[in-house]
Order: C-alpha cells, then sequence, then structure tokens
C-alpha cells in the first residue's frame, strides 16, 4: 500500500520565505524512505488558526490524504496555535500519537514536555502534529513510524486489522 501524505508547515518564518523548511525535508524523507509513503500535497502557511484549518480540510477532504503531518506552531508562544486548528477540524481525537512521541522525545530532552501537539481523524484521514525543529520533526515521526501502516490500514479499510 502506498499512503498518500500531506505536509503542512506552519511557520510565519517559513511562510515569509526567510528560512529554509528543512523540517518538511526530514518529513518528506522518512515518509518516503522508511514508510513507501507519497508525499501528494505540501503547503507553508504561517501561524494563523484560519488558515491551517483551511490547509486541513483541503487536505483532507479534497486531495484525500491518509495521513497530513504538521510541523510547527506546537509550543507556548501566543501564535502557536497548530494545536487548536487540528482539533477543530478533527471528528475523533487519536491521542495515543501524540503522547508515544512525547514519551519517547522526553527521554531525549526534557524540553519535549512543551510540545502541546494532538492527533486525531477527520473523516478517514489521520492527522498528527509534530513539533517546528528539524531534530523534533525526526525524533518524534521516529516514535511513531512502525504503527503509522497499521493504523492507516484500519482508518482507511484498505487493509485487515492483522497487518
Ligand atoms: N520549518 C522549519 N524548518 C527548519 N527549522 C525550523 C522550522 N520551524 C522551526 N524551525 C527551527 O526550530 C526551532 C524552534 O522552532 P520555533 O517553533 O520556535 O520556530 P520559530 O522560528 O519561532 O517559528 P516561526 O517561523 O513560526 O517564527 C528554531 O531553531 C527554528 O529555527
Ligand atoms: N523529540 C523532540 N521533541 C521536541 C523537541 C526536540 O528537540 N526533540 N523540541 C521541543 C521544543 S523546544 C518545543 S518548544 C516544542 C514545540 O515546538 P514548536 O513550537 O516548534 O512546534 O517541541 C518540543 N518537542
Amino acid at each position: 500500500m502506498r499512503w498518500k501524505v500531506a505536509i503542512l508547515t506552519a511557520s510565519d518564518r517559513g511562510f515569509r520565505g526567510e528560512r529554509e523548511d528543512t523540517s518538511a525535508q526530514v518529513i518528506r524523507e522518512l515518509i518516503e524512505e522508511e514508510m513507501s509513503g507519497e508525499i501528494i500535497e505540501y503547503r507553508v502557511v504561517p501561524d494563523e488558526k484560519d488558515e491551517i484549518m483551511a490547509a486541513l480540510i483541503e487536505m483532507t477532504d479534497y486531495f484525500k490524504a491518509d495521513l497530513i503531518l504538521t510541523t510547527g506552531g506546537t509550543g507556548l508562544a501566543v501564535r502557536d496555535v497548530t494545536p487548536e486548528a487540528t482539533l477543530d477540524v478533527i471528528d475523533r481525537q487519536a491521542p495515543g500519537f501524540a503522547e508515544a512521541m512525547r514519551m519517547y522525545s522526553m527521554s531525549k530532552a526534557p524540553r519535549a514536555m512543551l510540545s502541546r501537539a494532538v492527533s486525531g481523524i477527520r473523516g478517514r484521514t489521520l492527522i498528527i502534529n509534530l513539533p517546528g525543529s528539524p531534530k523534533g520533526v525526526s525524533e518524534n515521526l521516529s516514535a511513531i513510524m512502525d504503527q503509522l501502516p497499521h493504523a492507516l490500514g484500519i482508518l482507511t479499510g484498505r487493509e485487515g486489522d492483522h497487518g
């Protein structure tokens, strides 16, 4: 199964073109190399709740992504609103992914507790928040990567629940 994955970067600096989006590149490499996933859509939006919500809805309802990985905007800064945007578009929470990422990340760096990342389901799309830094992305994604194919198989109904 070639999973359809969309990447959404929430970053004021990235949106203004002031920084190369290496975090999205890290996601792309991990998804393509370790999950044989296909990146079907990639977008950079500023840290604005409405814009993050609109992108998540389009990636789900129009592009029919199986998985959306967001990067950035999960911390405690006033403009960090990615979790709120995600909670407003999902139908059901799937907190285990965010819990597993924080648990694993905490063993690497106590500062990982600052991430307010959430994970949940809109329709048949799994949406998972990752932190903004390339290191945060790689460590968080590594924590859940093994379970993603099985989770997507059940969610999309395209695989038995024993995979
Ligand atoms: N998309 C990204 N690509 C590469 N590095 C990033 C990206 N987003 C964040 N970082 C880096 O991760 C670290 C912590 O991220 P933080 O969320 O505080 O970013 P920021 O620079 O405040 O983001 P913003 O673009 O929203 O202003 C910083 O060193 C930042 O440069
Ligand atoms: N594994 C891991 N998780 C991590 C980090 C990290 O370096 N490694 N950075 C943390 C930090 S410093 C912050 S502020 C939060 C939120 O990051 P964000 O605001 O860029 O989304 O993620 C945290 N999670």
